[in-house]
């Protein structure tokens, strides 16, 4: 025996004789009871006691240790227990028994025992050599709970470990009271970009990676008084210099034996990247739609209440509220809108409200400084389906003021129907308000008077005064059409200066009291101390006419007749003056074609000179060889001629004519011949006047003193500036110049003396009874000196006798025309006179006079 075999000899028959001594005093019932307590505790003791012979076969085992191998108890004794012994851990348990047997004291292992049911079932087993080495005892305990918890364990922290390592946020543990990293995960190492073993053990403030997070030691204390730190918008350093824009989460809790704090620190550049082109983006479309010129808002509606979400700063400018003032109270906007449009935006709200199609609705709103402004509102609608119900969440919309343009339509739209001028209602307007007018009329049985009213010698005034005096006069005699008339007439201006008047219920009675007060007014030319005077003519519906056109038609004709007979007055339509103007538009129409058919004529009569008796030249005189009429004179055509614009075309052919005539005369070896043409006032301001006589002088070679240009005063009084201008043209082509019917107008001795004239001649309304009529010897006179003073020929026409001719030699007239020489001829007889080189004073009929014109 060795010394242990000895020791535990020793150890176990002290154990024997102190259980020896402790029941020595007890009887045997109290014996038996004792036996039963330890035999209770060796059964159901919670470890499987097992004792094993020394070949290692199982000598006894309690009832644990039997439901442990999961077979009974009798089947167990006489097995060796190594075959409940799994294969891998055969080794282990019989380095046990031998450790058990060499130490003679307790030995223990951790090994697996397969059960009856082939479960594997981890155990500690702790051995006791005893009796000498005969014999083993084994206590096993089931440890597989504790074997489970510890692979749990395991798992988890393998688990924490791997979340640790591929976090993709920085982790740092530090320890709470150093404040030195006790470790770092590898996505923070990568971040600062350095090495691992750099970080440890240092404290966070003394690396300047966390200057910015940590500042100091101070402030990692105070971050530990807190339970839980959150900063956002930290920097990180880098070792490439780079600041990470990061979020820090701390925390500080115990682990193991030290309490740590754990940071979790995140990079968040590119949040902060998305960040700051959300910003860039949202202040683009800020300052967008801060410029633009709508005002642009957004109003959330839920469950019955509305909420302002945005309104652009132009509502200011457009509405006068500030953006605040929207917000305070979304309410705002409906208060604003006009009145008179409360029924349609509502309509309009209604109809969206329903989920109806909507076009931009424009209003009128009133401005906070109480002006009233025209709106157009475009708005976009958010929906959202509650259950079955379709209700709107949003509407988004512009604003854009349009009362600028509201204004021009408004004008437009009045100029439209309007005249610019004098404000009255236009021709279109007119014909709608008497087709109205007319209609009511039919239907109540009333009369409508239409007064057509031109002024009495406008374009005088307009020429001679300017357009400004003429604008003007225009405006006064609207104002006085309207004092005139009722709100229920209609006063408008078609154009020029003619005016219509429209009156309702006006018989022929009450029209005449009306044309008498306009024509009574008069109209005062301002500026001046002349007042001019209407020409009104009158048609009543039903009777002159059931339409309009027909109405204005006759009320034309009636003032073409008032004008006629000498202006200053009004004249009735009436259905003789319709077959006079029937007349006379079929005159015009053939007049159209008169030239065509070279229907027209010129007849030439002598001008004679006093002083020998011989031609001094001739006057061209036009006639029209009408098909029906016969031979008509100037009197019946020449007017409408003019105011048809006919007399341009016709003049276009009357001056090459009288050329080529003079032509063809000189050609007959009649040399020294002139003849004076009649100019309208049309013509001479045509811009092809200075051309046709040019042309007709250059294709027929003669000179041009031998046409002469007869010009009446109302001629030269029509656009003074303009004809001075042509005259000087026509003077410096070699021309000569002479005014006809001198002394019938008003021309003013100033402008005489400007005009480049050669000749007046006097007007024949003088010579008829020049012996008689002293005022009429008393004006020629007076013609025939200015004459003489401004070195002009003067010559008298319409001499019919000797007396006249006598009178006129005597008072020093050096020409004369008229029947007493010779009447108008056609070219044939006059050529006849002038190859017989007639002295007229000697035969002042001459032997060709015949039936002549
Ligand atoms: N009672 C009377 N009458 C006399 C006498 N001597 C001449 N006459 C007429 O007096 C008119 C003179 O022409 P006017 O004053 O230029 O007046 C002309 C002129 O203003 C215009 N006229 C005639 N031919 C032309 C023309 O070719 N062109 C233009 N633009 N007007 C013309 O027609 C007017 C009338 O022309 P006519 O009928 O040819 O009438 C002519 C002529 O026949 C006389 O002793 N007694």
């Amino acid at each position: 025996m060795n010394d242990a075999d000895s020791k535990n000899a020793v150890n176990r028959s002290r154990d024997r004789n102190a259980f020896d001594s402790d029941n020595a005093n007890l009887s045997t019932e109290e014996l038996v009871r004792e036996l039963q307590v330890y035999t209770d505790l060796y059964e159901f003791s919670p470890v499987g006691l097992f004792t094993l012979d020394d070949a290692g076969n199982i000598r006894s085992v309690n009832n644990t240790g039997a439901s442990l191998l999961g077979r009974a108890r009798p089947e167990l004794v006489g097995v060796p227990f190594e075959q409940a012994v799994a294969e891998p851990s055969k080794g282990d348990f019989s380095v046990l028994l031998n450790d058990a047997r060499t130490s003679q004291s307790k030995s223990a292992c951790e090994l697996t025992l397969i059960s009856d049911s082939s479960r594997q079932l981890p155990v500690r087993i702790d051995a006791l050599c005893c009796k000498e080495g005969t014999e083993y005892r084994l206590s096993v305990l089931d440890i597989t709970k504790r074997k489970q918890s510890e692979l749990a364990l395991q798992r988890s922290e393998a688990r924490y470990r791997r979340l640790f390592e591929t976090a993709k946020d920085g982790i740092m543990i530090v320890e709470a009271d150093s404040g030195a990293i006790a470790e770092v995960n590898p996505f923070l190492v990568d971040i600062l970009g350095c090495k691992r073993e750099a970080l440890l053990g240092k404290t966070v403030w003394e690396l300047g990676f966390f200057a910015r997070i940590v500042p100091g030691a101070s402030d990692f204390k105070a971050m530990q008084q807190k339970e839980y730190f959150h900063g956002d918008d930290l920097l990180l350093a880098t070792v490439g210099g780079r600041d990470i824009p990061v979020e820090v989460v701390s925390n500080c809790y115990q682990s193991e034996q030290s309490s740590v704090v754990q940071f979790n620190i995140r990079d968040i550049s590119i949040r902060k990247n998305a960040e700051q082109a959300l910003l860039t983006s949202e202040e683009q479309c800020r300052t967008i739609v801060s410029n633009i010129n709508e005002y642009v808002y957004s109003v959330r509606f839920e469950e019955g209440d509305i909420t302002s979400v945005y309104h652009s700063p132009k509502c200011f400018d457009i509405t006068g509220y500030t953006p605040d003032e929207y917000y305070r109270d979304p309410l705002l906007w409906f208060t604003m809108i006009h009145e008179e449009d409360r029924n349609l935006v509502v309509e309009f709200l209604n109809g969206i409200f329903a989920g109806l199609d909507h076009e931009p609705i424009r209003h009128r709103i009133i401005h906070k400084d109480g002006s009233v402004r025209w709106i157009v509102n475009n708005c976009a609608v958010q929906r959202q389906r509650r259950g079955d119900r379709l209700s709107i969440t949003r509407l988004d919309g512009f604003i854009l003021d349009i009362t600028d343009i509201k204004r021009a339509e408004e004008n437009i739209f009045f100029l439209a129907h309007h005249d610019p001028l004098t404000k009255l209602p236009n021709r279109s307007t007119l014909y709608e308000r008497m087709e109205q007018v007319i209609c009511a009329a039919q239907k109540s049985s009333r009369n409508v008077a239409l007064l057509f009213l031109d002024i009495d010698g406008f374009k005088q005034i307009n020429d001679s005064m300017g357009h400004d005096v003429g604008d003007r006069l225009l405006q006064s005699v609207a104002k006085r059409l309207s004092d005139c008339t009722r709100s229920c007439d209609v006063v408008s201006r078609l154009g020029g200066d003619e005016f219509v008047v429209m009156l309702w219920d006006c018989g022929e009675t009450e029209t005449t009291v009306v044309a008498e007060k306009v024509i009574n007014a008069g109209f005062p030319v301002l500026g001046s101390n002349v007042t001019v005077t209407p020409s009104i003519g009158i048609s009543v519906f039903p009777d002159d006419g059931r339409d309009y056109l027909t109405l204005l038609k006759h009320a034309d004709i009636a003032m073409y007749h008032a004008k006629k007979s000498g202006g200053n007055n009004f004249q009735f339509f009436t259905h003789r003056l319709n077959e006079i103007a029937h007349e006379r538009f079929v005159l015009e129409a053939e007049l159209r074609r008169a030239l065509d058919r070279e229907e027209f004529v010129l007849y030439y009569q002598p001008k004679v000179d006093l002083s020998t008796g011989r031609f001094s030249g001739m006057e061209a005189l036009i006639r029209w060889q009408h098909p029906a009429h016969g031979l008509m004179l100037p009197e019946s055509f020449i007017r409408i001629a003019e105011e048809s614009g006919l007399l341009t075309q016709i003049s276009k052919w009357i001056i090459p004519t009288v050329c080529r005539q003079i032509q063809q005369w000189q050609q007959q070896g009649i040399n020294s011949v002139s003849a004076a043409v009649n100019l309208s006032a049309s013509f001479f301001q045509h811009p092809d006047f200075e051309e046709t006589i040019e042309d007709s002088l250059l294709q027929t070679g003669i000179a041009p003193e031998c046409l002469e240009l007869e010009l009446t005063e109302a001629t030269i009084m029509s656009d003074p500036q303009r004809v001075l201008g042509s005259m000087a043209a026509m003077k410096a082509l070699g021309l000569q110049l002479s005014i006809d019917d001198f002394g019938t107008g008003y021309s003013s001795l100033s402008y005489l003396k400007k005009l480049p004239v050669d000749k007046l001649k006097i007007d024949q309304s003088f010579i008829h009874n020049i012996a008689r009529d002293a005022d009429n010897a008393a004006v020629v006179r007076a013609v025939i000196s200015i004459g003489r003073s401004m070195q002009l020929r003067v010559i008298a026409e319409g001499v019919e006798n000797a007396s006249q001719l006598a009178w006129l030699q005597a008072e020093g007239s050096e020409e004369a025309q008229g029947y007493y020489f010779s009447r108008p001829l056609p070219v044939a007889k006059m050529t006849a006179l002038l190859k017989q080189r007639a002295n007229f004073l000697h035969n002042p009929r001459g032997k060709t006079q015949s039936k002549t014109l």
